[in-house]
């Protein structure tokens, strides 16, 4: 077995943090080459000082003067840089055999998209990438010999549940050639589920961010309760799995116990079980097409005792109705409805609009910018900054007006 040599892109945050978990567990499978982080150093210098990475990198000078300190302090020699270009660095460099892309939002694209480029075994957690340029990042991963490896549960579900030559190219044919009729990606809900709906415009960013069953990041939970994270996560099916928006179906599973399910033509129903635990499909990507320890507690199916099922209610959260249209009408729509959404969200974190303005702020960021050219990846960021600016000042001419 040759070990795998890894850099982890965002190991401060969830998707890092279990990732070290992981890794930890297998030393003699995978060494950290480079860990990267924004605002948490402190985190940052105690998981160099466990995993010995050869580089750091931080967002800017400030952080990495301070992260040399801590560093120097404790004796360690991990190179420190900062920026855009040393993450890119961190993710293409020859030894580097794996990147673990889970920086939050289109922050995390250039650097996922260099790896990709640079044929690394990708565990792709950030699923803004593909919502942002979905259709590039796929054709940069299949025309180099890139190992693509969805960590998004759901998406690792459908991905272990998929015929294994579709899986790996799903480019090279169809769903419907391998006889799939549908996804079921399965949503949990998020925390509002059942909460009545008049009451939504009370809804405090506490709330918001409590999960019913996993733990995450700050905006990604917010996604969860909006369902915008369904949204992403249609979108993000459609660009891995080469499949058509009316072949992925929502269905509402409070339990998060069946983490996707693949519908085949002979009525065969392929779903993936497993406790709500990231280091489940953190472990898969990793290993793949081997299986380790991931340190999950098997699932405890007496314990669950039933599995519920209904279809979404897009009245109650708009934002998933906002996510199909994008990826229907094409082009720049997913960019714009991802860095609006990533704008609104930041906002609501910082009590500047309320949760039920969220879609508001992205439908007219929609109905402005989806036109906007996409075709290169420098148009796409063209239109992820267009976006942003335009819900910015959205945001802004709506606090002035109350
Ligand atoms: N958490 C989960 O269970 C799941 C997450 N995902 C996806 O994985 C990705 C990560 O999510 P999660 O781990 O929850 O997020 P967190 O907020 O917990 O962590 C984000 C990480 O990215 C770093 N970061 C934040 N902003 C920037 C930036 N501008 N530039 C570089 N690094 C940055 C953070 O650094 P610092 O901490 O130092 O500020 C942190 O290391 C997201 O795309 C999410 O949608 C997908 C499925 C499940
Ligand atoms: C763990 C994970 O993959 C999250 O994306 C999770 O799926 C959020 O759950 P819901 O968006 O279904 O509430
Ligand atoms: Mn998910």
């Amino acid at each position: 077995m040759q070990q795998q040599i890894v850099t982890v892109l965002g190991a401060t945050g969830s998707i890092g943090t279990n990732t070290l978990d992981v890794i930890e567990r297998h030393p003699e499978r995978y060494q950290v080459y480079a860990l990267s982080a924004a605002t948490q150093i402190e985190k940052l210098i105690a998981a160099c000082e466990k995993h010995r990475p050869k580089h750091a990198v931080v967002l800017d000078e400030v952080s990495a003067e301070q992260l040399s300190r801590g560093l120097r302090l404790r004796g360690l020699e991990t190179q420190v840089s900062f920026g855009s270009q040393a993450l890119i660095e961190i993710s293409t460099a020859p030894e580097v055999t794996t990147v673990m892309a889970a920086i939050v939002g289109a922050a995390g694209m250039s650097a996922t998209l260099a790896a990709a480029k640079a044929s690394k075994r990708v565990l792709l957690a950030n699923k803004e990438t593909l919502v942002l340029a979905g259709q590039l990042f796929m054709d940069a991963a299949s025309h180099s010999a890139s190992v693509l490896l969805p960590i998004d549960s759901e998406h690792n579900a459908i991905f272990q549940a998929l015929p294994a030559a579709y899986r790996e190219n799903p480019y090279q044919s169809s769903l419907a050639e391998v006889g799939i009729e549908r996804i079921l990606l399965t949503a949990s809900g998020g925390p509002f589920r059942t909460r009545e709906l008049a009451t939504f415009a009370d809804i405090t960013v506490a709330e918001a961010v409590k999960h019913p069953n996993w733990s995450m990041g700050r905006k990604i939970s917010v996604d969860s309760a909006s369902m915008m994270n369904k949204g992403l996560e249609v979108i993000e099916a459609r660009w891995l799995f080469n499949a058509l928006a009316d072949q992925i179906q929502v269905v509402v599973h409070p339990q998060s116990v069946i983490h996707s399910m693949v519908q085949y033509r002979d009525g065969s129903v392929l779903a993936q079980l497993g406790s709500p635990d990231m280091r489940t499909p953190i472990a898969y990507g990793l290993a793949y097409p081997e299986r380790i320890d991931a340190g999950v507690q098997p699932l405890d199916l007496f314990a669950v005792g039933r599995l519920d099922f209904s279809p979404p209610d897009t009245t109650r959260f708009p934002c998933l109705g906002l996510a199909f249209s994008a990826l229907k009408q094409g082009g720049a729509a997913p960019a714009v409805l991802n860095a609006a959404n990533e704008i609104a969200v930041e906002a609501f974190l910082n009590e500047r609009i309320k949760f039920i303005e969220i879609p508001q702020v992205i439908d007219a960021a929609l109905s402005q910018l989806a036109t906007l050219p996409s075709m290169s990846i420098e148009q796409l960021l063209e239109a992820d900054a267009q976006s942003r600016v335009f819900a910015t000042q959205f945001i802004q001419s709506k606090l002035s007006s109350c």
